[in-house]
């Protein structure tokens, strides 16, 4: 999003904030979440509204759930000092982008990811996997790409498998970690398409069961034995992790 006449990049922000990382390898440590708005896919599953807020939402002490707000879009410098704040006042293990869908924002992101990495903090990337070209532009100033296999038995879309093939060729030495919501719905072939991908990008695959308040939609406890083990064989660290942030009450 460019401004009007202007070179500097702006970027419609939701939130910045301060919590302990609740999917995937990472879960229990202390990340300076960044979330972008706005998203190229629409999952069924989805726990992040789709609109762009007229304002983001800043903390002001890491960590306390109390907010000022900031009209949207902001520009890169104006990140880097809100985010700096926080990091000023509480070692973080990363700072964490996500949305909505970081990717859609390449350029902005290009201005901010420098600054953010002088200050000397890793940069996790929470994507969909779906904009290989945008993860192209920025893939040199991420540290931990987390990208989703996004499933249609979870998703209620299409399936994205091209896309996910052509994003992970471009992570090449990079650490990632594949990340597949599933349901009770997911199919053995979805589970064995993921950890052949896993297996291909020599990543570690996280099954996350869907968080939802539709019985029908939650996988038992057998069924992720099950879907791990169907993995298993096709790929060698495969892990059941669920949203810990929404069973502990963070952020
Ligand atoms: C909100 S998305 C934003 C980043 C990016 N668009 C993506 O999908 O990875 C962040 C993570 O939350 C997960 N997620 C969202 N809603 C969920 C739900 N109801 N249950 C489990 N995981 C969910 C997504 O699958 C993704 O791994
Ligand atoms: N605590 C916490 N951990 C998270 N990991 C990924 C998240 C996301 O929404 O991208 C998220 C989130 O929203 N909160
Ligand atoms: S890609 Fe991510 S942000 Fe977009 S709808 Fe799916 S889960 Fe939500
Ligand atoms: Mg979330």
């Amino acid at each position: 999003m460019q401004g009007e006449g202007s070179a500097v990049a702006l970027a419609p922000l939701r939130e910045i904030f301060s919590s302990v990382q609740g999917e995937g390898p990472y879960v229990g440590t202390r990340h300076l979440f960044v979330r972008f708005a706005g998203c190229n896919l629409a999952c069924r599953y989805c726990d992040t509204p789709r609109d762009t807020p007229a304002t983001c939402r800043v903390e002001l002490v890491a960590g306390r759930q109390r907010f000022f707000h900031l009209p949207n879009p902001l520009t890169p410098e104006e990140v880097v000092l809100l985010v700096v704040n926080l990091l000023r006042q509480l070692r973080h293990g990363a700072v964490a982008l996500t949305g909505g869908e970081p990717l859609l924002y390449p350029t902005f992101l290009r201005e901010l990811l420098p600054a953010l990495r002088q200050v000397g903090c890793r940069i996790y990337l929470e994507t969909n996997g779906t904009l290989p070209h945008a993860l192209e532009e920025v893939v040199d100033l991420v540290d931990i790409v987390a990208m989703d296999l996004k499933l249609p038995s979870s998703t209620g879309l299409r399936s994205y498998w091209s896309e996910h093939e052509e994003f992970l060729a471009r992570l090449e030495g990079k650490e990632v970690i594949l990340k597949a919501v599933v349901s009770r719905q997911t199919s053995k072939e979805e589970v064995e398409r993921a950890g052949e991908l896993a297996e291909k990008a020599r990543a570690v695959l996280v099954l996350q069961p869907v968080t939802t308040r539709d019985p029908n939609s939650r996988p038992s406890g057998m069924r992720l034995l099950e879907m791990q083990e169907w993995a298993l064989r096709k790929t060698s660290d495969v892990r059941l992790i669920p949203q810990v942030h929404k069973i502990c009450g963070w952020l």
